[in-house]
């Protein structure tokens, strides 16, 4: 279970509070209003933003002393941060060991990654000879090899189009099962939350509420999230 306990994140005069747990291997939106909060929520679960006061515990840990590389997580960004003179193979490899002192056992798992995000045959190309759709692949195999229980993802697939992104979420999902992840997904895709997620934590008026099933917060949006819908509120 990841819960975040009496948490509370500070930048000048913004204010993010969270008091909030999520069972594992649940798969959980994040959604609400530009600057909200959402990405420095995920900055915080990771450890690339320290909270002003409270703990983020996963099975009881608290993370809040453990180096980002050392958590339990993995987390993907739309900038999939793939180095670009290193071919695809390699920028995995970096995950497994930083000098690429790989054994055979290694090189096979990056295979198996590879061949479980379609990316077989594609291992020695560089990031740049590869689509969009691709790179955002490798960046799923990369997370895959971590193999690190909880999987954050940042606008992940955002720059993708529509067709492609669906097919990368139902990808992240049959993974994230197979592996039993957890994932925390931040959009601003009411349709991605829904395809992907039963449950979605909303993040508005500095407050990251409890989650709460997508599809009656949806159809029964809160006013901050029905102004950042856009949803009339006769529809309602
Ligand atoms: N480097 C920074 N220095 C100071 N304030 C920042 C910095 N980065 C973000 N903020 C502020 O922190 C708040 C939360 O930003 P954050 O990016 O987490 O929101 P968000 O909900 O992810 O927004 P969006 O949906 O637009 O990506 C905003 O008010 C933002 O202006």
């Amino acid at each position: 279970m990841l819960t975040l306990d009496n948490l509370r994140l500070t930048q000048n005069d913004w204010h993010l509070e969270a008091n909030l747990s999520i069972e594992q291997g649940q798969h959980t939106a994040l959604i609400g209003p530009s600057g909200a909060g959402k990405s420095t929520l995920l900055a915080a679960i990771a450890g690339l933003f320290a909270p002003e006061r409270g703990r983020v515990l996963w099975q009881g840990q608290d993370l809040v002393q453990i180096p980002p590389g050392k958590r339990p997580l993995s987390i993907l960004f739309q900038d999939q941060n793939l180095f670009p003179h290193l071919s695809i193979a390699q920028n995995l490899g970096l995950g497994i060991s930083p000098r690429l002192r790989l054994s055979p056992e290694d090189h096979q798992r990056i295979e198996n990654v590879l061949a479980a995000t379609g990316l077989q045959d594609l291992g020695t190309r560089r990031p740049a000879e590869l689509s969009g759709g691709q790179q955002s692949r490798a960046a799923l195999a990369r997370a895959l090899l971590r193999n690190r229980p909880l999987l954050l993802l940042d606008e992940a697939f955002a720059a993708l189009g529509p067709a492609l992104k669906t097919e990368m979420l139902h990808l992240t999902e049959t993974l994230a099962r197979h592996h039993d992840f957890t994932i925390l997904m931040v959009t601003h895709d009411p349709e991605d939350a829904q395809k992907l997620c039963p449950q979605t934590i909303l993040v508005a008026d500095g407050h990251a509420e409890p989650p709460q099933p997508t599809k009656g917060l949806l159809s029964h949006p809160p006013e901050a999230l029905r102004r950042y819908l856009g949803t009339p509120a006769s529809s309602c």
